[in-house]
């Protein structure tokens, strides 16, 4: 029987929660500060890991907003994009589908196009030299206002064709999706699929907005929906997929221990759920090492590790011809 190990290496992925400024490796920011001219926080990377120790959501969004505050130039971004999407070949990860945080970086003076044509650029050249296919998600910062939410929609519109969809994300508690609800029925009538974070840190009452009254395509994170048994009916009946991010949730402390993550009890409950990274440069581990740290810890099958990679695909926001290509790249990649 293939060893865990190699089984996951070999099984063709997709990536569907990754922040891109959340895989901004300290020696990357080094770099990059440095020739910007910019003091990073963080004198040595010894310190910059040491501070990577977080009891909850805010005290790592506090950190990464400061880390991504040296990006100022198409080039930073492109070569950070250009980092993650390295990284992710070498997981053997098809296709992804990215976060970016626009207003972390025109609130501070970085002009929109700047941020996003140094990611497409870098996306654009993933597909040619790495065959790794891509989407973005522009995502809303919840902290900040619904009026806010609407000026980066005016702002972005000459970009709008070039996104799948939107996001919700940053500080969970106390933003619930209700604040955004005419934000994304907007976004919604633009064609936009529908990517909120919910129930990461926020009760299942938060989930229940993202899925019911807005309308959610994806549910990201979820955690907390496995406390209410409607929601479960609702995500087992629709197959709203979950992206479960198990070392973020770990580094985070939304579980003590990965024993506790509610993946294995959402694969044999029928959920659509996904192995995902979030912000890998902060939380220990790319795509591959989250199949193996939950994969340990909860003593996954090999066919369990299979649904989840083959989960990663019908997930995804692609055409079913395209689902099915991937698919059945898992099915040859078994075979051989
Ligand atoms: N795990 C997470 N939750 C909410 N917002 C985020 N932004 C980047 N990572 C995040
Ligand atoms: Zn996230």
């Amino acid at each position: 029987m293939i060893d865990r190990a190699a089984l996951i290496a070999k099984l063709p992925k997709a990536e569907l929660h990754l922040h891109i400024e959340g895989s901004f490796e300290p020696e990357l920011m080094m770099q990059i500060a440095e020739r910007n001219g910019i003091q990073t926080a963080f004198k040595t990377l010894e310190e910059a890991k040491a501070a990577y120790a977080f009891s909850n959501l805010q005290e790592f969004l506090d950190i990464y907003y400061q880390g991504m505050a040296v990006l100022l130039h198409k080039q930073d971004f492109y070569d950070l994009t250009w980092a993650y999407l390295e990284r992710a070949a070498a997981d053997n990860v098809r296709h992804v589908e990215i976060f970016f945080d626009p207003q972390a970086h025109t609130e501070r003076g970085v002009a929109f196009a700047t941020v996003a044509d140094g990611i497409l650029e870098a996306l654009a050249d993933g597909e040619t030299k790495l065959g790794i296919t891509s989407h973005v998600i522009m995502s809303f910062l919840r902290h900040l206002s619904e009026e806010d939410g609407f000026a980066l929609l005016e702002e972005s519109k000459s970009y709008h064709a070039r996104f799948i969809g939107v996001g919700l994300d940053s500080s969970e508690i106390g933003h619930p999706p209700s604040k955004f609800a005419r934000l994304f029925a907007k976004c919604r009538e633009l064609g936009f699929k529908l990517c909120l974070h919910a129930g990461e840190e926020g009760p299942p009452q938060y989930v229940q907005e993202a899925l019911i009254d807005i309308g959610a395509d994806r549910i990201d994170h979820g955690n907390r929906s496995m406390e209410d048994e409607g929601l479960i009916q609702v995500l087992r009946d629709t197959q709203t997929p979950l992206t479960n991010c198990p070392l973020s949730n770990l580094s985070l402390c939304v579980i003590d221990d990965l024993k506790q993550s509610p993946l294995k009890a959402q694969l044999e409950a029928g959920l659509l759920v996904t192995v995902n990274s979030d912000d890998p440069a902060y939380f220990g581990g790319y795509v591959n090492q989250n199949y193996q740290a939950i994969a340990d810890a909860l003593d996954l099958s090999n066919d369990q590790l299979i649904q989840l990679a083959r989960n990663s695909f019908t997930a995804a926001f692609m055409s079913e011809a395209d689902k099915a290509k991937h698919l059945s790249e898992i099915e040859r990649a078994m075979a051989a």
